[in-house]
């Protein structure tokens, strides 16, 4: 069995009388340690995807496993533990806490992991040391996802999942961002998985899944993964 399996899986969402079938019968496989990418138009369904496996959302039917255990199955109880210790998550606009500094922010992740790793040198590893004492009010944007990355690392985690993490940065900041990304995934062994419309980030992932209308439209394995500094958007 693959590390993450997504085997038929459906989501419909109601909102008054209207039916949104977000995902529609969605089947993939992920190896362990493998950077994936997940691209696909607006209302795709990539973000569905993203909340299922990490724990945030749930399945109408299908199954989804990762790392041996039936996830689709866990109750809500069984969800918060798999979300806590077992997931990392990046989001789009960071979602920083305004009032902690940079370390503390990191430090709080730590504190609610079973075996994380040290803060100081989590946020030494993303290029940050001299930032630690920082609030994120006085941190760029692309600084401001460094420590969210940190963050997400420090839990020491099964899966790094990131939802449009260069979407509010500019080009070189988003490059830095993603070649981040790809030494955590090269360096951890931790499997990552970049949801992103922007398709020009594909040819530096392992796997690249397209998504479009709630289904997958093709699952490929690259060969031959271009190193980040190449990739132009
Ligand atoms: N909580 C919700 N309630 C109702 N409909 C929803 C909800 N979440 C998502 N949808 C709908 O499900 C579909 C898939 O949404 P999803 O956010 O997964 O797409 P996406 O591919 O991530 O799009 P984007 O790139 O714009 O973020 C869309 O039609 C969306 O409107």
């Amino acid at each position: 069995m693959s590390f993450i399996r997504f085997e038929d899986v459906t989501k419909v969402y109601t909102m008054g009388e209207v039916e949104v079938k977000a995902l529609d019968g969605i089947s993939f496989d992920i190896e362990q340690g493998e950077f994936v990418t997940i691209v696909g138009p607006s209302g795709a369904g990539k973000t569905t995807v993203l909340n299922i496996l990490g724990g945030m959302d749930t399945c109408d039917s299908g199954k989804v496993f990762v790392d041996g255990a039936e996830i689709s199955a866990y109750n809500s109880k069984q969800r918060v533990a798999y979300r806590r210790y077992d997931i990392g998550f990046v989001f789009q606009f960071y979602n920083l806490v305004p009032n902690l500094t940079a370390l503390e922010n990191v430090e709080l992740a730590a504190q609610l992991s079973k075996n994380p790793l040290d803060p100081k040198k989590v946020l030494e590893d993303v290029g940050l040391s001299h930032r630690m004492n920082n609030f994120p009010a006085q941190l760029s944007g692309g600084e401001q996802q460094r420590v969210a990355i940190a963050r997400a690392i420090v839990k020491n985690p099964k899966l790094l999942l990131c939802d449009e993490p260069t979407g509010a940065l500019d080009d070189n900041t988003g490059r830095q961002v993603l070649e981040l990304l790809y030494n955590t995934c090269r360096h951890r062994g931790t499997t990552v998985i970049v949801v992103t419309h922007n398709q020009a980030i594909t040819p530096m992932a392992d796997r690249i899944i397209t998504i479009r209308n709630g289904k997958v439209k093709s699952s490929v394995k690259n060969e031959n993964p271009i190193p980040v500094e190449r990739i132009e958007w």
